[in-house]
């Protein structure tokens, strides 16, 4: 691939620019916070099984305090809610059924795909749009980053298929809409079966308080399209999501494409933006759905490098949702280790005695602490680089074994929080149709 930069912008495709040109949501009532008051002192992790809500509240937020102190001061944090809303408890129902075979996908009106729309529409929320929530009905309300076509609103109608899928600027932009009671839920790519995993969204996920409450696996079908009348030899870019550009590099080079890829901040963005600027030397990678709401002709149809190429979503909420036993879950956890990865196999032997699989492991930067030295008189400092570890494991936190594994991981670890324990995505496999 190559050097990627955003084409000049005068439509959506940059968070300034549309911040510029979006209305204001006028606040209809007032921003309802409130506060937990935690301890961060170090708290054991109750040993048993977790029996209420409460208890199970009160694990996570036992957990969380470490890192707190860590990773985030605590008045930077977001006020938190003691009580699910009625929307919560109706999406709790949805997230622990969320039996959807086939992709529910969100309907937009005509203001919406002309941009005209706003919350709920068209245009994305930016950093500006981010006042206090006005009260709304019952219907769940669920941000994602990208315009209407964007594969995070084909997962967010996966999970909830009733939502009202809320378009954002950016991802930072969907945390703070959940936090601030804008949206119910957001929903958040994490990995892809062929480009892997959205670093910058692990990142996300510590740096915010949010709990995950589900996953979606999206089957991905690609379309490279242009302006009708375009034809394939007229093309000299190619401008997409990242993901998106990597998931199709060998079709697209397959294809006989003299093009550049380009990356902007969504698949149907860089449709939208094509349409809006009428651009007849530039392709989009991005759904057919896409393609129909910015009136774009598909020039190949199926263009991933491999048909399973699947997306992992996860969903986010304020609240976590009571673990259970009666259905396969998975447990999202990120830990530190005073000892690096020097001795992570002991962490991980936790899981391993207790036949808990582990679906994900990932290592970012510890970006509060990078670098360890170990002096040693004789040769000199070792310099070793600190990580972060993201483990999702196949088990439920109200089983006896995830809680005893965790209690085992946190006598090692420097700091533990569990992200979440949801529901498995155990939808029957439908390939995206590649090659
Ligand atoms: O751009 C989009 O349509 C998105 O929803 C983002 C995203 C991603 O971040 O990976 C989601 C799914 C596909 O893997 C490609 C792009």
């Amino acid at each position: 691939m190559q050097a990627l930069s955003p084409p000049p912008s005068s439509s959506s495709l940059s968070s300034s620019i549309v911040g510029t040109s979006r209305r204001r949501r006028p606040p209809t009532g007032p921003l309802v916070v409130h506060c937990i008051h935690r301890s961060y002192d170090s708290v054991n992790f109750p040993a048993g099984v977790v029996s209420s809500r409460s208890d199970w509240q009160s694990s996570c937020a036992i957990l969380s305090s470490k890192v707190v102190g860590q990773e985030q001061p605590p008045e930077s944090r977001s006020g938190g809610d003691n009580g699910p809303t009625a929307a919560a408890a109706d999406s709790i129902a949805s997230v622990n059924g969320h039996k959807t075979i086939d992709l529910d996908l969100v309907p937009i009106d005509k203001a919406a795909a002309d941009g005209t729309a706003t919350v709920g529409g068209g245009k994305p929320l930016t950093i500006t749009d981010l006042a206090p929530a006005p009260m709304h009905g019952s219907q769940l309300r669920v941000a994602y980053q990208g315009v209407p076509g964007a594969y995070s609103e084909a997962a967010a109608g996966k999970a909830y298929p009733k939502c009202e899928a809320i378009p954002c600027d950016q991802f930072e932009v969907a945390f703070q809409a959940v936090e601030l009671w804008i949206a119910d839920r957001a929903v958040l790519p994490v990995e892809n079966s062929l480009g892997g995993s959205i670093h910058r969204n692990y990142d996300l996920l510590l740096r915010h308080r949010l709990h995950i409450v589900g996953e979606v696996q999206l089957p991905v079908h690609h379309c490279l399209m242009a302006l009708p009348g375009v034809r394939k030899e007229y093309i000299t870019r190619v401008i997409s999501h990242p993901q998106a550009l990597a998931q199709c590099e060998h079709t697209l080079t397959k294809l006989g494409l003299q093009a550049a890829r380009e990356a902007v901040d969504d698949t149907a963005g860089a449709a939208e933006y094509i349409a809006a600027n009428n651009l007849r030397d530039t392709a989009a990678i991005a759904s057919a759905r896409a393609a129909e709401l910015y009136g774009m002709q598909i020039l190949a149809d199926g263009i991933q490098d491999d048909c399973g190429n699947v997306t992992r979503f996860v969903m986010l909420a304020r609240e976590p949702i009571i673990p259970r036993t009666d259905r396969p879950f998975k447990t999202s956890i990120v830990f530190a280790h005073d000892k690096g990865t020097s001795v992570l196999f002991k962490v991980l032997s936790a899981f391993a005695f207790r036949n808990i699989n582990l679906t994900k492991i990932e290592s970012r930067p510890h970006r509060n602490r990078p670098i360890r030295l170990v002096d040693d008189a004789n040769v000199g400092t070792a310099k070793h680089f600190e990580y972060l570890f993201y483990v999702d494991f196949e088990a439920s936190m109200a089983e006896v074994r995830a809680q005893n594994a965790l209690a085992e991981v946190q006598e090692f670890a420097s700091f533990l929080r569990v992200l979440g324990s949801y529901p498995m995505d155990m939808t029957p496999w439908s390939p995206s149709g590649g090659d």
